[in-house]
């Protein structure tokens, strides 16, 4: 014999029904089937409001069974059964819904609809559906014959979740088949009835249970759960987009899965079965020929060593502490027994080893009577202080790893905790039982599609991370970031395993937001229409989408960009910047940036602060890591300064210069900055702190060479300034010249000192052969004594500016 069981979707139609029907049929080359159905889909939950409509004395109720008559003769007319079965069917349905109008009519007149009275009215689902099913059925397989459920499988009277006499029920069924041989049967799924001939129901989605009670009574060949997906999947995939099936596993997995939230199976279904290590398939009705999952006994070893990941959320955490419970034995069992008397189900323990306390998940809805059933338990202990009353925390959500192979296997809890940590999932309580095939996680409900996610592209995802980026200031540098980005996608897909998003795209008037990622090539005009938003609600945005592997890619000069830097941090939202306020704000500002980076897992990158694209501070990083010290830098930082004195001479005026150096994209968006020296001034202190000296901008000596009027009044001011000098910078120009030398504006920094100036360089020295606007930093250490360890190259614009951030980008995303 094969048990297979029709879920609500596979028969919520005639279409569906058909199909259905179709595989009973095809099953039946293998021998006589049973088939177990679910009611038309919907149907339970609107005979649950039929029935509480009447209870009110809302005489909706009679509309709602109206149309729910009206879908099952539809269903019955669709089928296209033959005049004779078609009248049966008819009239099945008609006299049943004359039924459910009297029960409804009756509840209503009480008032009052009791636990008994609803199992009778939900019943009529089955009843129906499944005559349905046999009519059509028949049409096509004589030796077909309908078994009524109640009179097959027997339970108490526990009316809305009926346990099952397990002995009965096996001789109902075999004295059944003895009066049956050889015919296939439909079966009602959900219903019983208790030793009184009264209706029982099973719990919803008790249709599962139904079909493997009679799969062990009949000890079949196999029992097959048909369902609209493929299917158990390694994640729900209404929040997983890349869940896909599992192919094979145990009874064991599965039961642990389907506890925690895979719906596609009811938690009861498995033990019947694998008590007689009968196959349980899960296989889609729309998809027949999909594989499905193999439930069994010893599949072979899974490629990962997760099977699946689930959740269940409404869960509610109920600490019950105090330093009155340490070393004194029973404190546990009472706890569990009062919780029991209230019949509240436990879904999760942990406790500390301190004994200090115990905290137990329970769904929502039983918080409050636990909290009053535990509390009168320890009155006594509450009132003399030993104890605190118990502290529900609320809106929490359990996400557990289940998988054999997790057993004796190291480094999963590892895994787990760091991907969780580094998108800011705090977690709240752990348990993992010493079988090991389950690791659950207490997490905050708003965090489940995160960690879900999080979790599924470590464990079944090697090859695929998706980062989330939300880009601000798309000037000149963010522009060619988005056109780098956009190119490399693919690139990124196929090579690094990384699916990189541009969420958000803002600058300082409009916010472009898409969260399944932004065209990038489209984002200038769409960004033109998009709406406005304040830096603040740009920080509130990127925390509150609360995507995995959030990046916030800071491509302005802006100051006040700097000061949201911690909250995102906090969050566990990386920082990438090529804006230079921060790490050149405060040392304690730097200092708190630097070590929240830390706390919270979140890179904190501004490789390009100095020397655009060049591994400047990298390598700074990879001296000092190593344990070398740095005793001496010199360098020249300036694109811009470098480009300026490397293409005056006093043939072209020197604003006209400066002005070409802006044209290219070398300067800062305020080129004052550049000729001033304060740009140079805050990388060279960037520098020193990276060194690890702790220092303050004002600590920085500034050799200007600008005459101060340059420096009074805008931007405009100061070119018109710059003009009004041009003799002053050709002094400085043929002084250099005249003795064979150079102009470079250098930084330098020695023992806890540092200075940046306008120098005559001579041939030779390292700093003189530099071209264009390139830079070049000079690393005296420890181990670079005589020679310095040397980075040379491009230091400036927007192109190589934007690969910098692109890289550090990419360093957070793999971290
Ligand atoms: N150009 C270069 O070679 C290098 C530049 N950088 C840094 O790159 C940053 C950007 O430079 P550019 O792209 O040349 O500047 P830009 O002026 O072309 O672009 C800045 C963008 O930021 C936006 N913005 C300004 N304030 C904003 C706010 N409050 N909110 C949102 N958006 C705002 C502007 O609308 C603009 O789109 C600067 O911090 C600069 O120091 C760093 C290394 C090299
Ligand atoms: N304006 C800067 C750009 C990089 O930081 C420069 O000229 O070097």
């Amino acid at each position: 014999m094969q048990v297979l069981k029709f879920g609500g979707t596979s028969v919520a139609s005639a279409e569906n029904i058909a199909k259905s029907c179709d595989i009973g049929l095809r099953a039946l080359e293998n021998g006589p089937v049973v088939m177990v159905v679910s009611a038309l889909g919907g149907t339970t939950d609107a005979l649950i409001k039929a029935g509480r409509a009447a209870a009110e004395g809302n005489l909706a109720y009679q509309d709602i069974l109206q149309e729910l008559e009206q879908r099952h003769l539809t269903a019955a007319e669709e089928l296209q059964l033959p005049p004779a079965p078609l009248d049966t069917a008819t009239a099945v349905i008609t006299d049943g819904f004359l039924e459910l109008h009297r029960l409804c009519d009756g509840i209503a007149s009480l008032q009052e609809l009791s636990s008994r009275t609803l199992d009778r009215l939900v019943s009529y689902g089955e009843l129906l559906s499944s005559q349905l099913v046999e009519l059509h059925f028949h049409s096509f397989w004589l030796d077909t014959a309908w078994a009524d459920a109640r009179q097959l499988i027997r339970t108490n009277s526990r009316f809305g979740n009926a346990e099952v006499d397990i002995a009965t029920t096996s001789r109902l069924v075999k004295e059944f088949q003895a009066l049956h041989p050889g015919d296939s049967w439909i079966v009602p799924g959900f219903i019983a009835a208790d030793a009184h001939g009264n209706t029982t129901t099973l719990g919803r989605g008790g249709s599962d249970y139904t079909a493997a009670l009679l799969a062990a009574a009949l000890d079949a060949e196999k029992l097959e759960i048909w369902t609209d997906v493929s299917g158990m999947m390694t994640a729900d995939p209404r929040l997983v987009r890349s869940a896909r099936p599992i192919a094979r596993i145990s009874y064991q997995e599965a039961m642990e899965l389907s506890h925690f939230g895979a719906k596609v199976l009811y938690p009861p279904t498995i033990q019947p079965v694998m008590k007689r290590g009968i196959p349980l398939w899960i296989k889609n009705t729309f998809a027949p020929d999909d594989y499905g999952t193999l439930v069994e006994v010893a599949p072979p070893r899974a490629a990962t060593v997760v099977q699946g990941i689930s959740s269940i959320g409404n869960l509610t955490l109920l600490n019950l502490e105090g330093s009155g419970m340490v070393g004194i034995p029973g404190f546990s069992k009472r706890l569990f027994e009062a919780l029991a008397r209230e019949r509240i189900n436990v879904i999760l323990i942990t406790q500390s080893s301190s004994e200090h306390s115990i905290c137990v998940g329970v769904n929502a809805q039983d918080a409050a009577p636990a909290q009053v059933a535990v509390d009168e338990e320890f009155a006594t202990e509450i009132a003399a202080g030993r104890i605190e009353p118990l502290r529900p925390e609320r809106d929490l959500a359990i996400v557990a790893l289940v998988g054999e192979n997790m057993k004796d296997h190291p480094g999963i809890s590892g895994k787990l905790f760091g991907a969780l940590g580094q998108n800011g999932v705090n977690i709240r309580a752990i348990a993992q039982g010493a079988s090991e095939k389950n690791i659950s996680t207490v997490i905050r409900a708003q965090d489940v599609r995160k960690a879900i996610n999080v979790l599924h592209e470590a464990f079944f995802e090697a090859t695929k991370k998706q980062v989330n980026l939300f880009i601000l200031g798309p000037g000149n540098v963010g522009s060619k970031l988005l056109e780098q980005l956009a190119r490399q996608q693919p690139h990124l897909l196929e090579k690094l395993g990384l699916q990189v998003r541009v969420v958000a795209i803002a600058n300082s008037r409009h916010c472009l937001v898409d969260e399944n990622g932004l065209d990038l090539t489209a984002w200038p005009e769409e960004l033109a229409q998009a709406s406005a938003q304040t830096l603040a609600e740009f920080k509130e945005l990127i925390i509150s989408r609360n995507l995995r592997n959030s990046i916030f890619v800071d491509v302005t000069a802006n100051p006040a960009t700097a000061d949201i830097y911690a909250d995102l941090l906090a969050k566990s939202v990386a920082v990438v910047a090529c804006n230079k306020v921060a790490a050149s704000s405060d040392y304690a500002h730097y200092a708190q940036l630097k070590s929240l980076s830390k706390e919270f897992n979140a890179s904190y990158l501004f490789e390009t602060n100095v020397g655009a694209a060049l591994p400047v501070i990298g390598t700074l990083n990879d001296l000092t890591r190593s344990g070398d010290v740095v005793r001496r830098m010199e360098a020249v930082l300036s694109g811009t300064l470098n480009f300026v004195f490397n293409n005056y001479d006093g043939s072209r005026p020197f604003a006209e210069v400066v002005r070409q150096a802006q044209a290219e994209g070398y300067t800062e968006p305020d080129p004052r900055l550049d000729l001033s020296g304060t740009d140079v001034a805050r990388k060279i202190l960037i520098l020193a702190r990276e060194a690890g000296e702790v220092m303050e901008m004002a600590d920085i000596k500034i050799e200007g060479f600008l005459p101060p009027a340059c420096l009074e009044g805008d931007v405009e001011a100061f070119y018109a300034q710059m003009a009004a000098h041009e003799a002053h910078f050709k002094a400085l120009y043929d002084a250099a010249t005249s003795a064979g030398k150079r102009l470079k504006f250098v930084a330098r920094y020695a023992d806890g000192h540092a200075a940046v100036g306008l120098q005559q360089i001579a041939s030779g020295h390292d700093l003189y052969d530099l071209r264009g606007k390139d830079n070049v930093v000079l690393f005296y250490t420890d181990r670079y004594v005589e020679q310095p360890l040397v980075v040379k190259g491009a230091g400036a614009g927007a192109e190589v500016t934007a690969s910098g951030v692109f890289a550090d980008i990419i360093r957070a995303a793999r971290l």
